[in-house]
C-alpha cells in the first residue's frame, strides 16, 4: 500500500496518476545517486516471515505475544526511539491473518489491546532511503525488486509472494505458503493497466513487481520526528519501503492503529481505548486525505488501491442528510480552494506587516528557546499522565516554521512568512488587520454554515444518543470564539457520532479559524502594543479552535504526528497566554512563582493542565507506555520538532 502519509500531497500530487509506478521520468529521477547509495536492503527480517507464511495460511498466527513478553517489546521499542537501534528480531503482537470478507486478508486481534499497545515493530524487505522531503521514488524499489530476486534469500522471496497484487495470481495458486482463502479481487485501480501490465511481470518469479510495489510499498517525507530527534546522529530521513506483516493491514478511515517508521523499523500501535479481541487491526492509507469529505476520501482510495471503502466512517457519513453532505464537500471546497489561498496571499502581504509585528510575532511565535522551558513542559505532561498534577512548567517554546511545500496547510504557509518577514524583512508596516478583515465575511460564513449544521446534529444525536462531552467541546469550538471549550479527557474511542465525522470533513475549515484568530492576535498586537482586548479574545478563540483541532483528530486519527503536534502547540501556547513559570522555570518569568527556597512550586493554571493532559494522551497512543525520565524526554523531542511544524 502507498499508504504516504505526508507525502501523499506532496510527492503524490505531482504524478499524472495516483500510481507510484509512473512515467519514465519519474523512474529516471528515482535513480539519482543519493538514492541508490542509501538504500538498505535489509536481511534483518529473518524466517519470520516464512514462519508467517505458514501460520497464515492457516489463519492463526503462532506470533502471539503475552503479558511477559510485552515489556521486553517496549524496551526494544524503547530503545528504538531513544538509541536507534532496531529490534534484533520483529516483534509482533497478538494478531492473526485472516480472511476478511470483502477485503482479501487483513489482521485481527487475537486478544483486547489497550491504547498505545504495540502491534508490531517490523523491519522491511527493502527500504530506500532519501534527504528528509525528498523521499525516493518507488520506482527504485520496483528496478531492486527485479535485479535482486535471483539473490534473494527465500524468506524474503516467501513474503514478496504473499503480497497483496489487485488480484490472484497464477503464481498464487501452486504457492504452498500463500493462504488459502485469497483476496477476492477487489476491481484494480483506474489505471492498473499501466501498473501492473506485462512489463511489471517478471518472468523468472511470475511476480508482477509493479503491482507489489503498487499495492504495498510505504513512503513517507520523513521518518518519526522525535524518535529521530531523541537518537541523535543523522537528519530525519524520507524512505519508501516494504515491510512484510504490515502489508496485510487494511485501510479505514478513523483507524484502530497508528504507524510511522523509525530508521527502517515500521512500527504499528493500538489506539483505540480497547480494540476488541476479533477485532480487525486497520490503519489509514491516506495522510492529510483522512481530513476530507467522504466523497474525496472514496475517489482516492478507489483510484490508488481499487477499492471503495465501507468503514464506520464512511457508513455514518453517508447516512448524514444529503444537504449536509454537499454543505460539508462545499465547505472542504472553499477552505481548499477558495480561503486557504487567500490565507496564501495574505501570508504574503504579511511578510511587509510582520515588521511591525515584533512583539505580536515574539508572542505568537516565540522568541525563547532554551532547553530547560522543553523540560518544563515535558514535566507539566508528565505529572499530568502520573497524575502528579504539581509539575513545573515555564514561558512557551519556540513555534517555529516549516518549510514550505505543496503539502502544508495554509495555516503552515501563513505563519512561515510571517516568521521569516520577521526576522528578516524592512518592508513598510502592517496592513494585516485590513487584510485580514476582508477575508472574515467568507470565513464567518462558512463557520456559521458548520456551526449551524452541527448544532442541528447534535440536538438531534442528543435526543436519541448519550451525550458525548468531546463532541460539546469540538462542536463550540468552530464558533471560533470557544473560548473556554470544553476539554474533558477523551476516555477513549467511542463509536463515531455523526457530529464527529461531520467536523472532520471540516477539518481544514477548522485550522482556518484557528489561523484567524492566531494572526489576528498578532494584528491586535502590532497595533495595541501587547494586544489588549481583541488580542485577548483572539488568543482564546485560538485556543478553543487549537482545541476542536485536536479533538477531531481524537476521533479520526488518535496518535497521528498532526494531533501530538497540534497538542504540543497548545501546551506552549497555554503556558505562554498563563506565563506560568512553575516556580521552577528559568526561562518565562512569568507570575506564577518563584525561584529557590523549599515552597512548592504553584500548581498549574488549568489551561496548562489541559493542555498537558491532551500532549499526554497523544503520547500514549504514538508511543506507549513511557514512564518517568523516557516520557519526559520524549515530551521534549515532540515539542523541539514540533516547532518546524507550525
Ligand atoms: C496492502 S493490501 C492489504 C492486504 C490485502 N487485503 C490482502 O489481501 O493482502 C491493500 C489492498 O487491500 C484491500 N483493502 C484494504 N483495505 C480495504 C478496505 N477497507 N475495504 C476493501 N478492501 C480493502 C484493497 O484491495 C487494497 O488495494
Amino acid at each position: 500500500m502507498q499508504c504516504l502519509g505526508r507525502a501523499v500531497v506532496k510527492y503524490w500530487a505531482l504524478l499524472p496518476s495516483q500510481i507510484a509506478l509512473a512515467t519514465p521520468e519519474i523512474l529516471r529521477s528515482g535513480r539519482s545517486s543519493y538514492w541508490a547509495l542509501s538504500a538498505v536492503i535489509t536481511t534483518s527480517s529473518t524466517a519470520a516471515c516464512g514462519a508467517f507464511s505458514t501460520s497464515a495460511a492457516n489463519s492463526t498466527s503462532s506470533q502471539t505475544s503475552d503479558a511477559s513478553t510485552s515489556s521486553q517489546d517496549e524496551s526494544a521499542c524503547a530503545a528504538l526511539y531513544f538509541t536507534g537501534t532496531a529490534p534484533a528480531t520483529d516483534i509482533l503482537g497478538p494478531f492473526s491473518l485472516q480472511s476478511i470478507p470483502g477485503k482479501g486478508r487483513g489482521l485481527v486481534a487475537q486478544r483486547e489491546l489497550r491504547p498505545g499497545e504495540l502491534v508490531m515493530a517490523v523491519q522491511p524487505i527493502a527500504v530506500l532511503h532519501g534527504p528528509q522531503d525528498s523521499m525516493p521514488s518507488p520506482d527504485s524499489l520496483l528496478d531492486w525488486l527485479e535485479a535482486t530476486w535471483q539473490s534473494m534469500p527465500p524468506h524474503h522471496r516467501a513474503a514478496l509472494r504473499q503480497m497483496f497484487v489487485g488480484r490472484p495470481t497464477a503464481s498464487t495458486a501452486s504457492d504452498s505458503q500463500r493462504p488459502t482463502d485469497q483476496p477476492t479481487a477487489s476491481s484494480p485501480p483506474a489505471s492498473s493497466a499501466a501498473v501492473g501490465g506485462s512489463s511489471g511481470g517478471d518472468s523468472t518469479s511470475g511476480l508482477d513487481f509493479r503491482a507489489v510495489v503498487s499495492y504495498n510499498a510505504y513512503g513517507d517525507e520523513y521518518e518519526d520526528l522525535p524518535a529521530a530527534d531523541l537518537r541523535g546522529g543523522p537528519p530525519p530521513q524520507s524512505h519508501v519501503g516494504l515491510w512484510p506483516y504490515f502489508s496485510n493491514i487494511n485501510h479505514a478511515c478513523a483507524p484502530n492503529c497508528v504507524h510511522y517508521v523509525v530508521g527502517s523499523t515500521m512500527v504499528v500501535r493500538a489506539v483505540q481505548q480497547v480494540v476488541h479481541e476479533g477485532s480487525e487491526l486497520l490503519i489509514s492509507y491516506l495522510g492529510r486525505d483522512d481530513l476530507a469529505p467522504r466523497q474525496v476520501r472514496q475517489a482516492v482510495l478507489q483510484s490508488r488501491y481499487g477499492f471503495r471503502c465501507g468503514c464506520a466512517r464512511c457508513r455514518t457519513e453517508e447516512d448524514l442528510p444529503e444537504e449536509l453532505q454537499s454543505l460539508l464537500q462545499q465547505l472542504y471546497d472553499r477552505s481548499r480552494h477558495e480561503l486557504a489561498p487567500r490565507f496564501e496571499r495574505l501570508a504574503s502581504a504579511a511578510s511587509a506587516a510582520a515588521e511591525g509585528l515584533d512583539g505580536g510575532a515574539g508572542a505568537l511565535y516565540g522568541e525563547n528557546d532554551e532547553d530547560d522551558e522543553d523540560d518544563e513542559a515535558a514535566a507539566a505532561v508528565d505529572g499530568s499522565i502520573t497524575g502528579g498534577g504539581g509539575a513545573a512548567a515555564a514561558a512557551a517554546t519556540e513555534v517555529a516554521v516549516k518549510v514550505t511545500t505543496p503539502g502544508l496547510t495554509a495555516a503552515e504557509l501563513a505563519k512561515r512568512a510571517l516568521r521569516k518577514a520577521s526576522s528578516s524583512s524592512s518592508s513598510p508596516p502592517p496592513t494585516l488587520g485590513s487584510q485580514l478583515a476582508s477575508l472574515e465575511p467568507r470565513l464567518e460564513e462558512c463557520a456559521r454554515q458548520l456551526h449551524l449544521a452541527v448544532q442541528e446534529l447534535q440536538e438531534e444525536d442528543e435526543a436519541t444518543e448519550d451525550d458525548d462531552p468531546r463532541v460539546g467541546a469540538a462542536s463550540t469550538a468552530t464558533t471560533a470564539s470557544a473560548t473556554s471549550a470544553a476539554t474533558a479527557p477523551s476516555s477513549g474511542r467511542q463509536p463515531l457520532t455523526r457530529v464527529q465525522v461531520a467536523q472532520a470533513a471540516a477539518y481544514q475549515l477548522l485550522e482556518l479559524l484557528h489561523l484567524h484568530a492566531e494572526l489576528t492576535a498578532a494584528a491586535a498586537a502590532a497595533s495595541g502594543g501587547g494586544g489588549g482586548a481583541i488580542g485577548g479574545r483572539a488568543r482564546a478563540a485560538a485556543a478553543g479552535a487549537l482545541q476542536a483541532c485536536w479533538h477531531v483528530l481524537d476521533a479520526i486519527s488518535r496518535g497521528s504526528e498532526l494531533q501530538v503536534f497540534q497538542a504540543c502547540k497548545l501546551l506552549n501556547d497555554a503556558l505562554q497566554d498563563s506565563g506560568y513559570s512553575g516556580g521552577s522555570g528559568s526561562g518565562g518569568g512569568g507570575k506564577g512563582g518563584g525561584k529557590g527556597g523549599a515552597a512548592p512550586p504553584p500548581p498549574p493554571p488549568e489551561a496548562v493542565r489541559e493542555a498537558a493532559s491532551l500532549l499526554g494522551q497523544s503520547l500514549l497512543a504514538r508511543y506507549g507506555p513511557l514512564r518517568g525520565p523516557q516520557l519526559s524526554r520524549m515530551t521534549q523531542a515532540a515539542i523541539r520538532t514540533s516547532r518546524g511544524f507550525f
